[in-house]
């Protein structure tokens, strides 16, 4: 699904308008309209509402739907935050239309004006929109510090008040913190970046039928990852394959004290379709892997505690034996470890994986990035990819860095964390939409390297992959979540949940 910037979005509504053909009155009655069977769905009592509306479009939607919700017998009570002398052709067209039926209207000029909101009570904020163009100030910046200190529900109608659509809002500035937000059509851009999290709550996307045909051609390097989209790239199994059809991957994992991280990644790349795989550990880790894990072959390391790349059998693995290489769970940062990244990554050709620790020895050596095989994936946190890269002051900055990085080395980068992002070569960037809090707890990035590994041994282009294996690594985690909650989550649970359908 795209994410479109907010100047697209009003195209959009205006494409609509003109193909459909549809009035701007109407398409403002369809979205009301959706967004009331909506909150009737969730809202089933009657609770007293409030509707904050202001003078633009948005305020428009609150007054249809406040007009929609009284019809389906709601308590209503709405009121107008004046903080200009002009209102919009839809909001005045409405204010008429919801005067015929309710003297529930109330005008908010002063802060004296300003209602007290009980903890009972919901409230939908319908101030600003995606017509926001400067920072919230004067009595629309006191109703929204009223609105954030009430104790009831609220609710942002297409976006909160005062959030920008698609650019970031400075520190300090004064926006709605909504627990949800129900918008239309499209993500937008703002709802999954991690510092708005508080101004924009449990989102939810209305099907208003916006023209379809403009959304196609549409061009942006923003994707939302929907699950009927993630099951499209799933490689169907032929009758006749054998396990040679599925590749050989190499995993160079695991340290002393950290040989789980090898078991987990080994486990999760053998229930995400691997044909072959092969595990190279310290020494040490040779009896729990050949326990734990029978699948996998192993290839001992020279070296008791870290790996050194070497082993018994030979020299350094030969990358042209294997289909792709997963590098880095658990495998600590010695010298003898990164003497094995030097030699090993000038060698190779196809894409490998690169995750944790590897990660962290590649910023630490940044002289190595330039060998990473084109379309390789490497899948940091925040805090790696800052190692990585440089700190940004927000969001939109981390986006751009995300970028600049995957263009100059070609390479896929997955930035984990809530709506994980998948940054490709070309500078498109897609963000998963599975995972929950739960996935927060060690091992997981274990399990991801795992998975990724397997999809690249199968032959799955590197973006692909990326976008698959980070959606179905997550949607296992929200399986085991709804079985025993995010809390008692473990890395274990989600590749026993892991789903290939
Ligand atoms: N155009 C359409 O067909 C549709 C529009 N819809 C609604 O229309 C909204 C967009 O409407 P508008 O473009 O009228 O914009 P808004 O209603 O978001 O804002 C109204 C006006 O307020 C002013 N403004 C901007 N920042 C301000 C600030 N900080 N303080 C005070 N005033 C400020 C601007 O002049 C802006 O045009 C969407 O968010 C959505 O709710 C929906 O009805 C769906 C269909
Ligand atoms: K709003």
């Amino acid at each position: 699904m795209k994410i479109l910037n907010v100047d697209q979005i009003r195209s959009l509504d205006q494409s609509t308008i003109q193909h459909e053909p549809i009035a701007p009155i109407n398409l403002m009655e369809r979205a009301a309209l959706s967004f009331v069977d909506w909150f009737a769905d969730r809202f089933k009592s009657k609770h007293p509402i409030k509707i904050f509306c202001g003078l633009g479009n948005n305020g428009g939607d609150g007054l249809a739907i406040a007009r929609l919700l009284l019809e389906r017998t709601y308590p209503i009570d709405v009121y107008v935050v004046r903080y200009a002398p002009r209102e919009s052709d839809d909001f005045m067209h409405n204010h008429r239309r919801l005067k015929l039926v309710t003297e529930n209207i109330h005008y908010i000029e002063s802060a004296t004006d300003i209602p007290t909101i009980r903890h009972n009570e919901i409230v939908l904020d319908a101030i600003l929109g995606s017509g926001l163009s400067r920072p919230t100030e004067g009595i629309v910046k006191t109703t929204i510090e009223a609105i954030n200190r009430a104790p009831a529900t609220v609710i942002a109608v297409d976006i909160a008040s005062g959030l920008y659509t698609d650019q970031p809002n400075k520190p300090g500035d004064v926006i709605v913190e909504p627990d949800y937000t129900v918008s239309f059509q499209l993500p937008k851009l703002a709802f999954v970046l991690p510092k708005n999290g508080p101004f924009v709550g449990e989102w939810h996307l209305l099907d208003i039928q916006l023209h379809k045909r403009f959304i196609d051609q549409a061009p942006t390097s923003y994707y939302y990852t929907q699950p009927k989209e993630a099951r499209l790239l799933l490689h169907k199994r032929d009758r006749f394959s054998n396990k040679g059809t599925f590749g050989h991957a190499l995993l160079l994992v695991g340290s002393y004290g950290k040989i789980g991280a090898a078991i987990l990644a080994a486990r999760a790349c053998l229930r995400s379709g691997v044909g072959l795989l092969t595990v190279q550990v310290p020494q040490c880790g040779y009896i729990p892997l050949q326990t734990i894990v029978p699948e996998a072959m192993c290839r001992p390391d020279r070296n008791e505690h870290v790996l050194s790349g070497t082993s018994q059998l030979d020299d350094v693995p030969d990358p042209t034996d294997y289909s792709t290489i997963g590098l880095g769970p658990g495998i600590g940062k010695a010298p003898e470890t990164l003497a094995m990244m030097k030699t090993l990554l000038p060698m190779l050709k196809k894409p490998i994986v690169v995750d944790a620790d590897a990660l962290n020895l590649l910023s630490e050596n940044r002289e190595l990035l330039v060998y990473l095989p084109k379309n390789s994936i490497l899948t940091p946190h925040p805090k790696e990819f800052e190692r990585l890269t440089k700190k940004w002051d927000n969001d939109y900055e981390k986006l751009d860095l995300l970028r600049e990085f995957t263009r100059k080395y070609g390479v896929v980068v997955v930035l984990k964390g809530a709506y994980s992002a998948v940054a490709t070569p070309e500078g498109d960037i897609h963000f998963n939409s599975t995972g929950n809090p739960g996935l927060s707890t060690g091992g997981t990035g274990d399990v991801l390297t795992g998975i990724l590994t397997a999809l690249l041994a199968q032959g799955y282009d590197s973006v692909e992959a990326a976008v698959l294996g980070v959606f179905t690594h997550g949607l296992a985690g929200d399986v085991v979540a709804r079985k025993r909650g995010p809390i008692g989550m473990v890395a274990s649970d989600v590749i026993d949940a892991l789903s290939w359908e």
